[in-house]
């Protein structure tokens, strides 16, 4: 079965998330507040209340009547007292974005935003046809300005059939051991893949399609190797031992977020090493989108 239709509506979402989500950044770091804590205060939490707030009204204007969507966030917070100020700011925020991209020639309310942002409230299952949504993978990238990935996936009868990563932060070209922040490179990727139909990326405009193809590389010795950026998430020491016995002779390139499924996707490295510690919980539902963005090109229907 063909997802056409499905994978242009999650493109346009993720990218109008992306476009959201790199201004807030900018803000960021522009300014002083860095904390992830206080989340109602927070920066980052006006990000991805707006993430999850377009990416939900985008999906429910191109599927009206049969949408599900499994996402991170919902308002319980923003509706107690004194929530009022960053519902405004995400309304702002929200509207901006659907402004520079004039297709829905609509502006919401606050209502509105805390409505879409509730859309995500599905439980998901094994029948029907589910969207499920990181609204900012990388939290910690996000606000360190670093790597973060707005990740957005399809699953019908619980296969996962399509899946988008936008990377506002990841280089155009290969990233590598020595450049992995190449400061003089241009930034912002968005990669897609439908099941069976291999994965390309684009620039977060649009432009730019290319196909792209995991790394070919079969000896060890020549492979480089990706883990998270955080050493909280991941046990550097076991993927340094496990390397060294597979004959890695590279440094790990560090990253935080599903954008290592993008850069492994073209290639930039070959393998991910991922160990969390005991007691760090993942969704698995979290990171489909990186998962068919790295196995699109072999996956068949
Ligand atoms: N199911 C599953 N499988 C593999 N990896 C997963 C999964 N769920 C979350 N993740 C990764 O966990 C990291 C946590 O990111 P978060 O944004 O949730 O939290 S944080 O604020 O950055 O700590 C972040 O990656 P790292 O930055 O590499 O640690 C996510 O990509
Ligand atoms: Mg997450």
């Amino acid at each position: 079965m063909a997802y056409g239709k499905e994978l242009a509506a999650a493109i346009k979402a993720a990218s109008l998330a992306a476009r959201l989500c790199r201004k807030v950044q900018k803000a960021l770091l522009q300014s002083d507040v860095r904390s992830k804590h206080g989340r109602n205060k927070s920066p980052v939490t006006v990000a991805d209340y707006g993430s999850q707030a377009l990416v939900s009204f985008v999906l429910q204007q191109e599927f009206p009547g049969e949408f599900s969507l499994v996402a991170e966030e919902d308002s319980n917070d923003l509706r107690k007292d004194g929530g009022g100020e960053i519902v405004e700011r995400i309304t702002k925020l929200v509207n901006e974005s659907l402004t520079s991209d004039g297709s829905y020639g609509v502006s919401l309310s606050s209502e509105d935003v805390l409505k879409a942002i509730d859309s995500g409230k599905s439980e998901g299952g094994s029948q029907g046809r589910h969207w499920v949504l990181d609204p900012i993978d990388g939290t910690k990238g996000f606000v360190r300005g670093d790597q973060y990935a707005v990740a957005l996936a399809l699953l019908d009868r619980g296969n996962v059939v399509l899946g988008v990563l936008a990377c506002p932060n990841l280089p155009l070209t290969s990233i590598s051991v020595a450049h992995p922040h190449s400061p003089n490179n241009e930034v912002g990727c968005l990669f897609f893949a439908e099941v069976g139909r291999g994965t390309y990326m684009q620039l977060l405009d649009g432009s730019s399609t290319v196909k792209v193809q995991v790394s070919a590389v079969e000896n060890p010795e020549e492979a480089s190797f990706f883990e998270s950026y955080e050493s909280a998430h991941s046990m550097h020491d076991l993927s340094s031992l496990i390397a060294q016995k597979l004959g890695v002779k590279a440094a790990p390139i560090r990253m935080d977020s599903q954008v290592k499924y993008g850069a492994l996707s073209r290639g930039d490295g070959a393998i991910y090493l991922r160990f969390p510690r005991n007691g760090y919980r993942e969704k698995i539902w979290d990171h489909a989108a990186g998962s068919i963005v790295v196995t699109g090109n072999t996956y068949l229907s």
